[in-house]
């Protein structure tokens, strides 16, 4: 007997008119990485949730047959599978995440917060107008990769631009690994052509700045205007930040979409490998320096250097590495690291100012 359990799936998804026989897990996001985390028995003492949305005091979690507010666990976040303990939910199991978003908190201490947990597909969103620059398309690129996460490059507001070529040319010369899409956020056009992410059992996100598109395309994936859009302002062409909640929302298809705000403050942060494998060619050189520690700048035996005369490597290119590199050492380093790379830099602020006797 097949039992319907379409009324505890968020509203969006019971509507759906996508392929019904799908396990509601599945539509869920439940893949064989998580099942094999856990055995039979397990799972039927303490069923499989997803955290679909984090309040300040609760946990909204969704499974088969479940879809409750239970007590906050320390260091779970949206998009987790937890294992749901019914008597003492306090002790679920928060199961080994396939990739995490996380971000260093603003203030002196710094702490890791995660953003959101079990994330298949980053769309990396921009718009083709003022918003495109390569640089900060690479920067959100090393954040997905280091997050163990494929990221495809969307390009929105298709419709308002008479020169997608350029953008294109550029967008897709960022990696020949990367997927670059090209579209108008608003309408059919999204569900077309994000079809290939947005399967059953795929968990997909939107990053990039206030105002591209990224409620649009949740809306448009959604289908219909579940999340709040604002009018672009003319004058900077810079949408106002409307997204308030962070949320996952299933999708008919059968898949579940993140919608993110704060991805704007992002910091690449521990992000290393990320931005190795996106510059995998200047990683190579470098590994290939004389010096382990080679800051490539003037030392003997630099294969960068080296390659950059030969013309091996692009300058515009190497530069925008060096910036990453140089902010993901500054943000990853903790506190006491930070005050003495504020000081190797030269950055730290001195006030100039002689101190007037009797002034403290
Ligand atoms: N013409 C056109 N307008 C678009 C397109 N995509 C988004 N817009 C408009 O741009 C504005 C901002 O879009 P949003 O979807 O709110 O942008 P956002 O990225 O979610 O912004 P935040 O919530 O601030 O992060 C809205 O008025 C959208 O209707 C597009 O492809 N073409
Ligand atoms: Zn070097």
């Amino acid at each position: 007997m097949t039992r319907d359990y379409s009324k505890f799936l968020p509203p969006e998804m019971r509507r759906g008119h996508s392929d019904q026989n799908d396990p509601p897990l599945k539509r869920l996001g439940w893949q064989p990485y998580f099942a094999q985390q856990t055995s039979v028995d397990e799972l039927a003492d303490t069923p499989p949730v997803r955290i679909v949305e984090v309040h300040r005091n609760a946990l909204h979690v969704i499974g088969d047959d479940i879809d409750e507010l239970i007590p906050p666990l320390s260091d779970a976040t949206v998009g987790d599978w937890v294992l749901l303990n019914r008597e003492q939910a306090q002790t679920s199991r928060v199961l080994e995440r396939k990739s995490i978003i996380q971000r260093r908190a603003p203030g002196s201490d710094r702490q890791i917060q995660l953003i959101a947990a079990n994330i298949d597909t980053a769309f990396i969103v921009s718009s083709f107008n003022q918003d495109f620059n390569v640089a900060r398309l690479e920067r959100y690129i090393a954040l997905a990769l280091d997050a163990d996460i494929t990221p495809v490059i969307i390009l929105t507001k298709a419709d308002l631009t008479d020169t997608p070529q350029d953008y294109l040319d550029q967008a897709r010369a960022i990696s020949d690994l990367i997927t670059v899409v090209a579209l108008d956020a608003r309408g059919d056009e999204p569900r077309e052509k994000l079809a290939e992410w947005c399967k059953p059992g795929q968990t997909v996100a939107f990053l990039g700045s206030s105002g591209v598109g990224k409620s649009t395309l949740t809306n448009a994936l959604i289908g219909n205007q579940l999340i709040e859009t604002q009018a672009i302002r003319e004058d900077d062409a810079k949408g106002r930040h409307t997204t308030s909640t962070r949320q996952l929302h299933g999708i008919p298809e059968g898949c579940m979409v993140l919608d993110t705000p704060g991805m704007r403050e992002l910091q690449l942060t521990d992000a290393i490998s990320g931005i190795g494998d996106l510059f995998s060619d200047i990683r190579d050189f470098a590994n290939q320096c004389r010096f382990r520690d080679c800051q490539h700048e003037t030392e003997p035996g630099c294969a960068v250097l080296s390659a950059l005369e030969r013309g091996d490597i692009d300058t515009a290119r190497l530069k925008r590495w060096r910036k990453l590199i140089a902010e993901e050492a500054f943000n990853s380093a903790n506190l006491a690291q930070r005050r003495k790379k504020d000081k190797e830099f030269g950055k730290m602020i001195r006030l100039n100012k002689t101190k007037k006797p009797g002034k403290y």
